[in-house]
């Protein structure tokens, strides 16, 4: 490809106008031809004929051999992406829900039409997790990847537990910032870090999973009663996917809050600022940590992307492509902490054992064993009130 990077870029909130922020400071031997976007109306930084709302003008120019996708419409990213790179076009997308959700076609269409789709902002904002995932960490010799994936629940869990904010105050503090996805059920439910978590576990082990068979919850239920006891137990409360292998070449992935000790790493992990720890069978544990969330972190990801473009890069999906037998299991028992208002809730979840039992008036919880697969069959319910799960590894 040219060396020179001649750019149509889609999106121009948050992540594009952070990445246009940071092209701007730098002689960086690329332009930036074009941008769509969605209102014609809204108030715009930059020269009104950049800018379209015709995705076909950016898709059709033979001048543009890289297209920047940075928007907040899964279904017209994938649309998007998908036409840029069978248009021999490469791409860097920032949209984790829409990868997550098409990843095995993605790699298809790039296999067939001898183009690239790169996105390390997609996961953990400025964190190179993914290229070490694809090129580092060999899957044998990989036990696993958790962290905190998500700016946004991770800074409302900061402000509750360190400035006593109450959770409407923080959750909206982190829209105002910008680092919440438009429906933010998406961001504290969970959903997002179930997206990036898919998308990091087909990089260290070449597994391809649908969302919908991860469990995810969320912390839109943490109530006083659970920061008092994480407080009175020295934990902090953090909302963590874990991928983990297990038994013969199974691999857990799940999304759930979390009690953490102060020996773990991701406890002084704090406001928007994400953490993964890798965990390889010599190496030991590994901690990666920087900005989640946010324009220019993710930008700063963005632009590393287009960067490795200029010189072909591509991922290879080498673990994928071998398939070493790695499958993806629910057969994974979880220790929890659960508090709940009503007494049938615990025949429900079926624990497999109960190791403590707390009563009183307005506070009841249980710790005890829990299969995954039955969490997964009352997903639902366990996002609603009235309950709040938590893991505590032993
Ligand atoms: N915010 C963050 O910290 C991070 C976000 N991301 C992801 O990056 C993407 C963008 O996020 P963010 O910048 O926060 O979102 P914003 O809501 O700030 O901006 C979205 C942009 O997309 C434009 N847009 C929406 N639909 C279309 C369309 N069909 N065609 C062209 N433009 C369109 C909007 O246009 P208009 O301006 O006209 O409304 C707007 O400029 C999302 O997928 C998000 O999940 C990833 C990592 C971090
Ligand atoms: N909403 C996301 C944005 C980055 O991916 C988050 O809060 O982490």
């Amino acid at each position: 490809m040219s060396n020179k990077l001649t750019i149509g870029l889609f999106g121009f909130g948050v992540v594009g106008q952070g990445l246009h922020d940071i092209i701007r400071t730098k002689d960086l031997n690329l332009e930036i031809k074009k941008i769509a976007i969605k209102n014609p109306e809204k108030k715009r930084s930059l020269s009104p004929e950049l800018f379209t709302t015709d995705a076909s003008v950016i898709l059709n120019d033979p001048e543009i051999n890289t297209v920047v996708e940075l928007i907040n419409d899964t279904e017209a990213a994938f649309q998007i992406v998908s036409t840029a790179l069978k248009n021999g076009k490469n791409v860097v997308s920032a949209s984790k829900k829409m990868i997550a959700l098409h990843l095995e076609e993605l790699i298809h269409i790039q296999e067939e039409y001898g183009t690239s789709l790169l996105y390390e902002g997609a996961v953990c904002g400025s964190i190179p997790i993914i290229r070490n995932l694809e090129e580092y960490y060999d899957n044998e010799l990989l036990y696993s990847v958790r962290g905190i994936f998500n700016g946004s629940s991770n800074y409302i869990l900061s402000k509750i537990f360190n400035e006593n904010l109450d959770y409407g105050t923080a959750l909206k503090q982190a829209q105002d910032l910008g680092f919440a996805e438009t429906d933010p059920i998406s961001d504290v439910g969970g959903f997002d870090p179930k997206y990036k978590l898919v998308i990091a576990a087909s990089h260290a082990y070449g597994i391809i999973t649908r969302p919908e068979e991860v469990l995810n919850i969320g912390i839109q239920t943490l109530s006083s009663k659970d920061i008092q006891y994480a407080r009175e137990k020295n934990y902090k409360i953090k909302l963590v996917p874990t991928a983990l292998e297990f038994g013969e070449r199974q691999v857990v992935l799940y999304v759930i809050p979390k009690l953490i000790h102060s020996a773990d790493f991701l406890y002084n992990v704090e406001n928007e600022y994400n953490g993964v720890i890798v965990q390889a069978a010599f190496a030991d544990q590994q901690f990666f940590f920087g900005k989640g969330a946010g324009g220019h972190p993710t930008g700063s990801a963005v632009l590393s992307d287009i960067a490795a473009l200029r010189y072909g890069y591509k991922y290879e999906y080498k673990k994928y492509r071998t398939n070493r037998g790695f499958v993806q299991s629910n057969d994974y028992t979880l220790n929890v902490y659960l508090r709940y208002d009503d007494e049938s809730v615990i025949e429900r979840l079926g624990f497999k054992e109960i190791t403590e039992r707390f009563y009183a008036p307005d506070f009841k919880y249980v710790i005890g064993k829990i299969e995954l697969s039955n969490l997964i069959a009352n997903q639902e319910f366990l996002n609603n009130d009235g309950v709040f799960i938590a893991e505590i590894v032993q």
